[in-house]
């Protein structure tokens, strides 16, 4: 791997153009027309929007976007007014979360769920899947489910010691750092071998020691052959490890492709950065129409 700032990019993830909604050579995940209104509030209006399998694609867009909503939709944690999406083939409108993580689709949160009053090793063994455990008739027969327990409890110290929290494995997760519960929540998600890993602002609150750590363990996922989708602000980061970026403003995609490219686009930097005072967000997205120049010529003609 290359050192620390240049990571290899993978290619040829569309054949079209770079814009909102393009398609993918091997799409993991694809929507369809995903709204979710809040009041009159419209947080997420999505047309198309595919994302790669085995790549790590970063989301991204100012505050109020609708970065969290669309992965609250796409996880099954909130429902959609209108739309359709599919994971692996699979249409997930109206499959509950924990189906969802079931069929290998999982997630973090911007707040760590970690249960601070059980331990490390107790918030790893919740993430392992189809627990023998769980189930009235086996749960009657404990060498059942023993030897079951063995195997995630080696699994999860596995886990532990790549995410360096091995050492703490019998504290209670109340008692970790931010950053270092990000890193469990992180190790909790591969428990179920998922082959997406949502990521909501992994990097939130993380001291800038473990930031490396973090962006590591992200780049590992998808070296094991992880799809990644991630949402963050900080664009360091962002062109840092990201293959793909989409950009969202208003609910809706503004502009996808290549960070390198991305980063340049005069949406995107308008949508961050207000870099043309006179045009307004809403123009980029979509949401209002500028006066074509015959329009402005005959308003001036009327003054
Ligand atoms: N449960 C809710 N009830 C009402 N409004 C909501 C709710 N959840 C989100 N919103 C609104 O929807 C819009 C999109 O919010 P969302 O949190 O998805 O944006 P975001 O891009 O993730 O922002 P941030 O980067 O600040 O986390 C915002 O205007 C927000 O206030």
């Amino acid at each position: 791997m290359p050192a620390n700032n240049a990571r290899e990019k993978s290619t040829g993830i569309t054949t079209g153009d770079f814009v909102p909604g393009v398609s993918k050579t091997d799409p993991i995940m694809v929507a369809d027309n995903v709204t979710r209104h809040f009041g009159g509030l419209t947080a997420v209006d999505v047309d198309h929007l595919e994302i790669q399998r085995g790549v790590i694609t970063a989301l991204i867009g100012p505050n109020g976007a609708g970065k969290t909503t669309l992965f609250n939709l796409l996880s099954g944690f909130d429902k959609p007014n209108t739309g359709t999406w599919s994971f692996d083939g699979i249409a997930l409108a109206g499959i509950p979360s924990f189906k969802v993580s079931q069929l290998g689709q999982i997630r973090t949160f911007q707040l760590t769920k970690a249960l601070s009053m059980l331990s490390v090793m107790e918030n790893m063994k919740l993430g392992a899947k189809d627990q023998f455990g769980e189930h009235l008739w086996s749960a009657m027969f404990p060498w059942l489910w023993r030897a079951q327990d063995d195997e995630i409890e080696s699994k999860a110290m596995e886990l532990l010691a790549r995410f360096k929290l091995d050492a703490k494995a019998d504290d209670f997760a109340a008692s970790l750092s931010g950053g270092q519960r990000k890193l469990l929540e992180m190790a909790r998600a591969l428990m179920s071998d998922p082959t997406l890993v949502m990521l909501d602002e992994p990097m939130a609150g993380v001291n800038p020691a473990l930031t490396q750590s973090l962006l590591d363990h992200i780049f590992g996922l998808k070296e094991q052959g992880m799809s990644v989708l991630f949402v963050e602000h900080d664009m360091q980061m962002v062109s840092h490890i990201a293959d793909w970026v989409v950009v969202m403003a208003e609910g809706r995609i503004v502009a996808e492709g290549p960070p390198a490219i991305v980063m340049k686009d005069p949406a995107v930097i308008d949508a961050y950065l207000g870099s043309h005072q006179d045009v307004d967000l809403g123009v980029v997205t979509g949401r209002i129409e500028l006066p074509t120049p015959a329009e402005k010529a005959s308003k001036k003609g009327t003054k």
